[in-house]
Formats: C-alpha cells, sequence, structure tokens
C-alpha cells in the first residue's frame, strides 16, 4: 500500500481538540491500532476502555511492540512516550484514522445501508446493479469485504473504525468509484463510521435485537438514526416501516421513499412469489417497469426497492438498472436452495431475529403445499429477550419445530434452549407431536430431513453463510448447507 506514508504526529493531533502538551510531538507516525497485540514500530496506540477489558492495561505491552505514542482516556503514568489524554478514544480513533489515511472516503461515493434486517441483501443487489453498469465497487459487510474483485472473509459487519479507514483507503488505490457497506447500530454507537463521508444512507426496516447491547428499543433506533444526521445527502428509506417516521423526522437531506403498501417514490404493485424468486410492477417517477428477481420473498421486494432507490438516486435510468438486478442469483446463505434431488424443499436461511424468521416462515407458506418443518435455536451471548419470542414463532408458523442449538458461545446450549421454550409452552403446544428437542444441531438437521415427505419444506434457520459455531468458547467447523447436503446424499443412498 504505497499511499501511506508516515505522519509527523504533532501534524496528525490537529484533528483533536486537546489540551498543549510540553513533550516533543515531532514523532513519525507509523500506523495506528487499538489492540497492543497488533502494534509495530512507530505505531500510535490507542487505549480503548472495553466492555470486557481496558486497553489501558495493556499500553506497556503497546510501548513493548513498538509504540511511539499513545492516546488514553484516563490518567495514566508512562516514562519517556508521550501520552494524550481525549475525552473518548473511539471518537479520537475514528477521526485520527480518517487523517492517517487522507480521508479516502471523500474520494469515493460511499452508500451506507442500515436496519435489522436485509442489509446484507441490499448491498449485494446494489453492489450487483453497479457492477453491471461498468463501475468498479467495494463491498464491506457481514459476508466479506470485496476490493474489485479481491475478497476478504469478514469477521464484522462493520469494521472498527481504523480498519474501515485503511480498506477505504486501499479501495481508493485501486481504482474503486463506489463502495456499498452495512452499517450496524454497534457501528454507529461505537463511533466506527465518525468521519466517513456517506453519499447516500439506507433505511430498511427496525424490529427487536440487540437489547443485549442498547439498552432499549428507543435507544437501538436513536443509534440507526445517527446515520441519517451525519450528512444532508439523500436517504432511501422504506415508509412501511413504522419507524420511518422517526428517521425521516431527523434526517437532514432529501428523503427518496420505497413502499409495498403506500404512495411513495418507488412503489411496488402486483406481487407474485414463488420458490424461485419474485415478480413485481416497479412504478417510479411515472415509469412502470416489469421486475423479475432470482431472490424470493416479499422481504426481498423491500430490499430490491432499497437497491433500485439507492442507484436510481446517484442518476442511473432505470432500463439499466433493471438488467444488473435481474442478474443476481442469490446471496449465499439467504433463503438459499439446497438441492440434492429429493422430492422437498430444503432452505437454509440466515435468519436470526423474530422479524427475519417470521418472513421467512411465510414466504415459505406463500409456495408450499406440505408441512413446513423448521430448524432453529438462537445465538448465545446475545439478546436473550428475543429467544422466548421465536420459540412462539417458530411452532406458530412453522407445522413441526426442532429446537436445537444455534452457535452457542460461552452459554449452555440447553440454557438457550430453556428459554426459547418459554415462549413455546405459553401457545400450549406439544411436546413430541409439534416440537421437538435436540441440542445437537447437525442431529436436528438430520432429522428434519429424514421427517420430511414430498411438498413438504425443511427450513434451517440462523447460521446462513456461515461455517462455524462457538460452541463452549472454542470455534468449531460447521456449514449448515454441508450437513444438510450430506443428509440429503444419504437418504438417497438409502443410508
Ligand atoms: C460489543 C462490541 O461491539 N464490542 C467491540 C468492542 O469490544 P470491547 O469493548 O469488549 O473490547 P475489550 O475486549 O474490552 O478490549 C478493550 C480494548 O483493549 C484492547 N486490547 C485487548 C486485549 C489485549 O491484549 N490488548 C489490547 O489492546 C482491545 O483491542 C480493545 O481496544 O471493541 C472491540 C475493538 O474495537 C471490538 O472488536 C468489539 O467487537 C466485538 C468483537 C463484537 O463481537 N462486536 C459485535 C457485537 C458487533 O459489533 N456486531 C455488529 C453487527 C451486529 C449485527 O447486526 O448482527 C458489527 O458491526 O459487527
Ligand atoms: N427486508 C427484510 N425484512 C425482514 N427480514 C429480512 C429482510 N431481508 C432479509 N431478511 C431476513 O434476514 C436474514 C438476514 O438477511 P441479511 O443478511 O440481508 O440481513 P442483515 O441485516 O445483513 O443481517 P446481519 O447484519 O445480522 O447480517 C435473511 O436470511 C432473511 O431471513
Amino acid at each position: 500500500m504505497g499511499r501511506f506514508k508516515m505522519l509527523k504526529l504533532q501534524e496528525l493531533l490537529k484533528v483533536l481538540e486537546h489540551e498543549e502538551l510540553n513533550q516533543d510531538l515531532d514523532i513519525d507516525i507509523a500506523g495506528i491500532t487499538y489492540d497492543s497485540r497488533k502494534v509495530k514500530e512507530g505505531y500510535l496506540f490507542v487505549a480503548i476502555t472495553g466492555f470486557k477489558s481496558d486497553g489501558h492495561k495493556f499500553i506497556a505491552n503497546a510501548i513493548e511492540n513498538g509504540a511511539k505514542a499513545i492516546i488514553a482516556e484516563k490518567d495514566i503514568e508512562v516514562n519517556e512516550t508521550p501520552v494524550i489524554k481525549v475525552e473518548d478514544s473511539r471518537k479520537a480513533l475514528a477521526q485520527l484514522s480518517a487523517k492517517f489515511y487522507g480521508y479516502p472516503s471523500k474520494g469515493l461515493t460511499v452508500i451506507g445501508v442500515t436496519g435489522t434486517n436485509g442489509k446484507t441483501t441490499t448491498t449485494y443487489l446494489i453492489e450487483a446493479m453497479l457492477k453491471e453498469l461498468g463501475i468498479k465497487t467495494g463491498l464491506i459487510g457481514t459476508i466479506k469485504t470485496k476490493i474489485g474483485d479481491k475478497e476478504e472473509d469478514a469477521s464484522r459487519t462493520t469494521p472498527e473504525s481504523v480498519d474501515l479507514q485503511r480498506i477505504f483507503a486501499q479501495m481508493l488505490e485501486d481504482g474503486v468509484t463506489h463502495v456499498v457497506m452495512e452499517v450496524s447500530s454497534h457501528a454507529l454507537e461505537l463511533d466506527r463510521v465518525l468521519g466517513v463521508d456517506f453519499d447516500r444512507q439506507v433505511f430498511t426496516n427496525l424490529s427487536q435485537d440487540h437489547l443485549d447491547f442498547h439498552e432499549s428499543f428507543e435507544d437501538y433506533l436513536a443509534a440507526k438514526i445517527k446515520l441519517f444526521k451525519m450528512n444532508d445527502k439523500p436517504s432511501i428509506i422504506n415508509i412501511d416501516d413504522v419507524k420511518s417516521e422517526a428517521i425521516i423526522k431527523e434526517a437532514i437531506g432529501e428523503v427518496i421513499s420505497y413502499s409495498i403498501n403506500s404512495e411513495s417514490d418507488l412503489k411496488a404493485e402486483d406481487i407474485e412469489v414463488t420458490q424461485k424468486g419474485v415478480s413485481y410492477t416497479l412504478k417510479a417517477n411515472q415509469e412502470e417497469l416489469a421486475i423479475k428477481l432470482n431472490l424470493t420473498g416479499r422481504f426481498n421486494v423491500y430490499n430490491s426497492l432499497a437497491a433500485i432507490g439507492t442507484v436510481y438516486s446517484l442518476g442511473f435510468s432505470l432500463a439499466d438498472i433493471k438488467k444488473g438486478i435481474e442478474k443476481i442469483e442469490g446471496v449465499p446463505g439467504r433463503f438459499q436452495v439446497i438441492d440434492e434431488g429429493q422430492e422437498f424443499g430444503v432452505i437454509v436461511d440466515y435468519a436470526h431475529t423474530p422479524d427475519g424468521m417470521e418472513n421467512v416462515l411465510n414466504t415459505a407458506s406463500e409456495f408450499t403445499k406440505g408441512r413446513k418443518i423448521v430448524v432453529f435455536g438462537c445465538g448465545g451471548d446475545r439478546d436473550r429477550t428475543k429467544r422466548p419470542i421465536m420459540g412462539r414463532i417458530g411452532v406458530t408458523l412453522g407445522d413441526f419445530a426442532i429446537v436445537t442449538s444455534d452457535n452457542p458461545r460461552s452459554e449452555d446450549p440447553m440454557t438457550i434452549i430453556e428459554d426459547i421454550l418459554l415462549g413455546i409452552k405459553k401457545e400450549d403446544k406439544i411436546e413430541g407431536e409439534e416440537y421437538i428437542i435436540i441440542e445437537d444441531r447437525a442431529t436436528a438437521i438430520k432429522e428434519a430431513i429424514k421427517l420430511a415427505k414430498s411438498d413438504d419444506i425443511v427450513i434451517i434457520v440462523g447460521k446462513g453463510h456461515e461455517t462455524y459455531q462457538i460452541l463452549k468458547d472454542k470455534t468449531i467447523d460447521f456449514d449448515d448447507r454441508e450437513v444438510a447436503r450430506e443428509a440429503l446424499r444419504g437418504i438417497s443412498s438409502g443410508n
């Protein structure tokens, strides 16, 4: 990455408001990090007071690894190495990083997509349309980071600010012009996107999630709203979502609305849903266009409206946009069909919120003649309040449910299952007839496939594209799609 030069600490610090220091700041800074383990010679280490531990405890390690200066939000004593005290380390990290990398987002058209569900899908749709228009794109999100044709696995939906700025700089250097990225509520709350120059902001929807992190639903909404207050560029907003009103009220720039139910700038009518996809008539700006999408479910009509609205607002014609959106074959792990020639349907889906699960099961109802057999659990160390709600949805919208484990992280899988059962018992469903519990996820998937008859559909919810599970804090390889394929091959060979 030849573009990135060293910067003098005194130059870098101009972005921060801090007290004058009687220290020598004529120091070359070679890089910035918030993790002492990643410090290299000449780095600036930013100590963050975390949720689990405290970066200030690792300052000595950072210096040992080569840190030449420290940013801290607590009073600390260090010999020789300059320490710059700030109000808020995460904010400082974002400001310093943007400056260090030369404000790369200013040279890019950056589209930020936020909402509880549909972020990944919407970003993939936007990317597909832009690529079809001959644009060199970058993508940042849950599944992958893509820089032109180069791909890297992502560890988070929205990277930490310094990593994000580095990715932008790399994109700019590689000739990318448009970046489409997912913006999580965590990122907004923790200032990971502070200083990003967004050109468009997209709101998909808001429903219950992440109440382990945000203190209340109102706080969750307030975090999302931040994105729409960052600048005066157009926002593309789903006005069928009740929370859109609050967002529109605070949005600074023009609002481009989309909807299925009400008059809006972009509206979908005459929607038809099949297992293979959806079709609808798009009405936008006096124009009418037939859209055929290879992704199914009404929720994907919303995702496609969000994507079309965004690309349309960038000045492209609807006819050109249509070509790109109709080409996309699917998004990994999102309503992904597993087909080994069996007579019944098998779907793997990443739904991990009550709303997502409801949408997926309702979508399956639109074209399934037989039973919906649903395999689901809930992630560990995350929002516990959604567990009983997902339990209730599983047994009311599914015809038969297998409750199992789903990435329990540090928790005991059976404790999570007990939380899910609280929602099921309320509905008076009968264990054994309407649902069963199989703690081991692979066994649960195999059992569902064994139980399915022609016309049925097995819906395996939760892990989607992910290829691991964390059990008792240990990461193990696990892919719902592979387990399902193996079980299907077992059936066809009679094992
Ligand atoms: C809740 C949350 O977002 N936590 C983030 C937070 O972690 P934390 O405050 O607990 O960090 P910590 O472990 O206490 O450590 C504090 C500081 O000490 C540093 N440290 C620690 C150990 C050491 O030896 N040396 C050292 O310097 C750490 O690097 C850190 O800077 O700050 C860390 C550094 O930036 C993040 O990596 C971490 O994300 C964790 C991995 C995470 O799982 N985040 C998830 C919940 C998240 O952000 N998810 C959203 C998507 C949600 C969705 O839509 O599904 C996302 O955008 O990915
Ligand atoms: N617009 C939508 N409304 C409701 N549910 C949706 C919508 N789009 C997708 N879903 C459901 O949510 C699941 C995840 O979709 P997607 O990955 O696009 O969302 P996301 O917001 O990126 O989620 P995450 O940030 O957790 O990865 C899908 O598999 C589907 O079940």
